[in-house]
């Protein structure tokens, strides 16, 4: 097993009376890219925010890279990329002057290579010395990025990163996340769009009213909640019919000459329906398994807050 990037236990934020983080756990392996998802409010930014030292918990414990965030303040940050809500880019300088600046900041040997190299990496070469204040919504998050880069953190958090990207632009961010982790980079990533995170985390954990409601791999969540069904399709009404009769829980469509039969989808229940079909010499024609998107595990996971905050 790899070892863990983020470890955190119990981990509790009250704001007032509002508790915010009501003791949270989870770990988080090196090389991994981890999602953090829930309702606007939910609780996100607080855990980043402890997380990355700017905002002390009130109970529980988080290390970074091994380090407690409350007490090794200084060597958490020195191995952690922030990117997102917090830019840090300067309208008033070039992308490149902005890269400098972080290189100069962070005392990187060789500054120029490396400021040129990722320019390179993220294609801002020929609008390196253009001034910030004129760059797209997309350029400037590859900007963010890319000064989140210098000086190669280990830990990377990044908070809705691609929040206001059109469809290019956030594929774009994609493959550069999928690069930073085949380097070895962990990655803790908040964001609104669950499809980002379906694409890319090994793990999710889903946040809401203070508590971690679920946590697992975007097939693990999609399989907890039910809608999760095996489709079978016949050459025949005879096929259908014979199979209706042996399936009694399955839902049938007699146009499309198709069976609908609920299944946690694991592969001992696949191994079982399809036994059972043997047991009375019936083919299906097509047998394929059909899992909710995550868009289905979120609003199940969350309903009463969506709810609330949809009618608020
Ligand atoms: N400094 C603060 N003082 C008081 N309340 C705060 C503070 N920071 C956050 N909160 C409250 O804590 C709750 C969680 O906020 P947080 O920003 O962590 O949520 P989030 O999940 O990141 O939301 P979003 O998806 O909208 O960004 C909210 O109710 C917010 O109003």
């Amino acid at each position: 097993m790899k070892s863990s990037a983020i470890a955190v236990t119990g981990l509790r934020k009250a704001y007032g009376d509002k508790a915010v983080l009501d003791g949270i756990d989870f770990e988080v392996a090196s090389g991994s890219v981890f999602s953090l998802l829930g309702p606007n409010g939910a609780g996100k930014t607080t855990t980043v925010n402890i997380l990355t030292t700017l905002v002390h918990a009130d109970a529980g414990t988080a290390r970074v890279a091994g380090y407690d965030v409350a007490s090794r303040t200084k060597e958490v940050r020195s191995v952690i990329g922030v990117t997102g809500q917090f830019a840090a880019v300067d309208d008033l300088l070039s992308g490149r002057e902005n890269l400098r600046m972080m290189a100069d900041l962070k005392r990187v040997r060789s500054a120029g290579q490396v400021v040129s190299q990722l320019l390179d990496r993220f294609d801002l070469e020929e609008s390196a010395d253009k001034l910030a204040a004129t760059y797209s919504g997309g350029m400037r998050r590859k900007l963010d990025l890319a000064m989140t880069l210098v000086g190669k953190p280990r830990i990377l958090f990044l908070d809705e990163p691609t929040t206001g990207l059109d469809p290019r632009s956030r594929r774009t961010m994609w493959g550069i996340v999928r690069e930073l982790v085949a380097e070895g980079t962990t990655i803790f990533l908040t964001t609104q769009y669950l499809e980002e995170a379906d694409q890319l985390a090994d793990r999710i954990a889903v946040l809401n009213e203070g508590r971690l409601v679920a946590q697992g791999t975007p097939e693990e969540l999609k399989r907890q909640i039910p809608g999760t069904h095996v489709r079978l399709r016949f050459a025949d009404l005879h096929g259908l019919d014979a199979a209706a009769r042996v399936l009694a829980s399955s839902t049938r469509d007699d146009e499309e000459l198709t069976l609908r039969v609920p299944s946690d989808g694991a592969s001992r229940s696949l191994r079982a329906l399809l036994d059972r079909l043997d047991e009375h010499a019936i083919d299906a024609a097509e047998f394929s398994v059909h899992t909710p998107d995550l868009d289905d595990v979120f609003l199940a996971l969350t309903e009463h807050t969506t709810k609330e905050t949809i009618t608020r």
